[in-house]
């Protein structure tokens, strides 16, 4: 070959997914939570990538937003002092429809962590069917232990930021962690009092202002019509079942209260500062309490052993994952379950392990839970339900209707199926020996991929 042709080769060649990757961590060294999540798609999609080749180009431009916005959050607390905090929206990517996806108030919020669930994102809302995009954001403000004048003001000054870079058809923003039903409240009201529209561009509102029914229950609700299939496959179900759940927000509160009314035993609830275990099982009453210590008063998981149960015990900066049960739900935040944790569940005869929270898992922890034989379901796909009403919510929005509860949880639960038996079929497809997490990474990526390679290259 001569010199000239293998120069003209080297110019035309394209890199490979290793090499589009590893440029791209290079570019954001300091980004670790996103090139975990970026290296469990990419593992999972590389038999798509090997069928065709072309889609090389498409990963290397998902792995760059479309837009981020960081901005200044001004505003004065009780005391009249100014505080300030870091604002962001990550637009990731807008081939399926408007971007979509929650606000996290929390410390630990940056750059690396917004642009992980922003990616998460994008394959989830795919997955759902809906016309959705995806995008994340949030603050790195801190709501605990703040009144609640001082979160209104702080949520007006973000909304002041960025009201100008949302609507229904542009970027439609909800919750996540430290931003529920108060929190929406104030950013909504703010976004109207700043627009003179009351079209929707936010999802999660109240039902009397907007909101869908069953948008507050829906990503725990559909965590468990998820996992209910997975169980059912295999000959079992939740009905006398001892379920370990973490967390003690919107997700694991909704998820535990379904899965009692299956008849499961949810053994445990968490939150940073530790773990409850009620040997028999939460009742009714017992999670009524704990969802009134937590969305109204505000307090700490262990105030349930000291004025509630006499049965259960509190551990100080514990896990779930200690305790033995058939099933385990991480509903609690990225990275809480780790590879320790979860030869901890496989010894304890724990037999699947179903993702609340976006990226629970560590990589090491679901090689263990594989490697065991456990049931699995990656959170892009068992806690989609959640924007999947939020899709909903915008539909009943633009259409100026109003769906009744039955209605919404009964599209909620086809919307759950049909991505079961999407990652289903795909790891069929592939050969894949029914492993959902890399079913629903394909089948999530070949949709947003298909719509990148139908509008062009930008
Ligand atoms: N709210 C939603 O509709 C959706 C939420 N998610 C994900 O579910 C997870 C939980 O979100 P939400 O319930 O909405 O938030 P939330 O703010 O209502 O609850 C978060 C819970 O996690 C606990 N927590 C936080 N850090 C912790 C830690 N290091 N160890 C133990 N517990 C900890 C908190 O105490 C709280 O109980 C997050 O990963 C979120 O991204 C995913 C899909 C939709
Ligand atoms: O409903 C939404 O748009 C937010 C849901 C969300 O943030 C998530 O799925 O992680």
């Amino acid at each position: 070959m001569s010199t000239s042709s293998s120069k003209a080769e080297e110019a035309t060649s394209k890199p490979s997914v290793d090499e589009v990757v590893e440029a791209a961590k290079q570019r954001d060294p300091d980004q670790p939570e996103f090139f975990q999540a970026v290296d469990e798609v990419v593992a999972s999609v590389k038999p798509l990538l090997k069928e065709r080749p072309e889609l090389v180009d498409v990963l290397a431009r998902m792995l760059e937003p479309e837009r981020v916005l960081h901005f200044r959050v001004a505003w004065q607390d009780d005391d009249g002092r100014t505080e300030i905090n870091r604002g962001f929206r990550v637009v990731m990517n807008t081939a399926c429809g408007p971007g979509k996806g929650g606000l996290r108030f929390h410390p630990s919020v940056d750059l690396s962590t917004l642009k992980f669930l922003a990616f998460e994102q994008t394959f989830k809302n795919a997955l759902t069917g809906l016309p959705l995009g995806a995008a994340k954001g949030g603050s790195d403000f801190n709501p605990r232990g703040r009144s609640d004048d001082e979160v209104m003001r702080f949520c007006q000054a973000f909304m002041s930021a960025l009201y100008t870079e949302i609507g229904p058809d542009t970027d439609v923003p909800a919750g996540d962690i430290g931003v529920g039903a108060r929190e929406i409240g104030f950013l909504y009201g703010q976004y109207k009092r700043l627009t003179r529209r009351a079209d929707g561009a936010m999802t999660g509102k109240g039902s009397n202002w907007g909101g869908s029914l069953v948008r507050p229950e829906a990503t725990g609700y559909g965590l468990v019509y998820f996992a209910r299939h997975i169980v059912a496959d295999a000959d079992e179900s939740f009905d006398g079942a001892k379920c370990l759940v973490s967390g003690s927000g919107n997700v694991a509160l909704h998820a535990a209260a379904k899965l009692i009314s299956l008849g499961a035993k949810v053994v445990t609830l968490s939150d940073s500062s530790g773990v409850i275990h009620e040997p028999d099982g939460l009742t009714e009453d017992g999670l009524a309490f704990i969802t009134e210590l937590k969305t109204v008063r505000r307090g700490r998981i262990k105030e349930y052993t000291e004025e509630f149960s006499e049965s259960a015990e509190y551990v100080e900066g514990g896990k779930p994952w200690q305790f033995a049960g058939d099933y385990a739900f991480p509903c609690a935040t990225q990275n809480e379950l780790d590879g320790d944790d979860a030869a901890a569940l496989v010894d304890a005869g724990v037999r699947g392990v179903f993702e609340g929270a976006n990226m629970p898992c560590t990589a090491e922890a679901i090689e263990a839970i594989k490697s065991g034989s456990l049931m699995y379901s990656p959170g892009k796909a068992s806690n989609a339900g959640g924007v999947g009403v939020s899709g909903l919510e915008m539909a009943q929005n633009a259409g100026h209707v109003f769906w009744d509860e039955e209605e919404v949880d009964s599209k909620l639960q086809s919307i759950m199926e049909d991505i079961y038996t999407a990652a289903k079929d795909t790891a069929d497809r592939f050969d894949l020996g029914g492993d959902l997490q890399a079913g629903a990474n394909i089948a999530g990526f070949e949709r947003v991929a298909d719509a990148m390679v139908a509008q062009g290259v930008w």
